[in-house]
């Protein structure tokens, strides 16, 4: 396992001294590795227990702000304890949905699904408040990439879009991941966040955060995070040295 990078480890020692301290993390691709199936997408092995010792340390709030529906994001990563759950983008921020976006969300899968079925290996992903189209298990790339094209032109534009790995998503709720970790650091009156993510939904999250907050990108692609690092198995490494340095 290899130790985080030099400078994020400074970075780290000095966010560790910081009460109250929100450590928020993406799910897929950061505590998690990416599989072809998303129900399969089960924690890197340690994960769980490292973030379970971050929320046992007092004035330290560990928060889980995931793409994914709320119920899915529990169900499939399997973890426990005092953690915050934030889920459709930030859309369920203190629970599930309420109110009737079922309706709208309908109509967009009544668009897309069609779309979807005319292509081998696609799956569409029905969500609380947003439909998603998986290309990952496409054996045709362009043929992925020509549904993804289409996806996009086929709903109106006024819709939030949400990019992502070998996804379309469309949401019929405006919620980003920028606002949701503001609007939870807020909350708690953090005097420190870390947040990690992988995919250009996150870049709202690394963007709302401050000079003295830590962002981590994980893996490959552009991003305004200043640190990075590899996988999810570095990722767990970063977790655990900052629960050392939390005592
Ligand atoms: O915000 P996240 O926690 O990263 O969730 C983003 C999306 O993750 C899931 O899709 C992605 O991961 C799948 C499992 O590894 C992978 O098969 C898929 O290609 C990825 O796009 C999830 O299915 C989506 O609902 C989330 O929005």
């Amino acid at each position: 396992m290899s130790a985080p990078p030099p400078e994020l480890g400074v970075a780290l020692a000095a966010l560790a001294g910081r009460r109250p301290l929100l450590v928020a993390s993406d799910y897929d691709g950061v505590l998690a590795p990416l599989a072809d199936v998303p129900s399969e997408a089960v924690p890197e092995p340690g994960t769980g227990e490292v973030l379970e010792r971050l929320s046992a340390v007092p004035g330290v709030t560990v928060a889980l702000v995931s793409g994914r529906g709320l119920a899915d994001l529990r169900a499939t990563s399997g973890f426990t304890g005092e953690l915050r759950w934030i889920g459709s983008h930030g859309a369920e921020f203190d629970g599930p949905l309420a109110g009737d976006l079922a309706g709208r969300r309908d109509e967009l899968t009544a668009r897309l699904e069609p779309l979807v079925t005319g292509t081998p290996g696609a799956r569409l992903e029905i969500k609380p408040a947003s439909v998603a189209v998986h290309v990952r298990q496409v054996p045709d790339r362009s043929a992925a990439a020509a549904l993804l094209e289409r996806a996009r032109a086929a709903v109106d534009p006024s819709l939030t879009m949400k990019p992502g790995k070998d996804v379309f998503e469309v949401a019929v709720t405006d919620a980003d991941k920028g606002s949701a970790v503001r609007r939870l650091a807020a909350e708690i009156g953090a005097r420190g966040v870390l947040y990690l993510g992988d995919d250009v939904t996150d870049e709202d999250a690394f963007r709302a955060l401050g000079p003295d907050d830590v962002t981590v990108k994980v893996g490959d692609g552009e991003t305004v995070a200043a640190h990075r690092v590899a996988d999810p198995a570095a990722v767990r490494a970063l977790l655990e040295q900052l629960a050392d340095l939390l005592g």
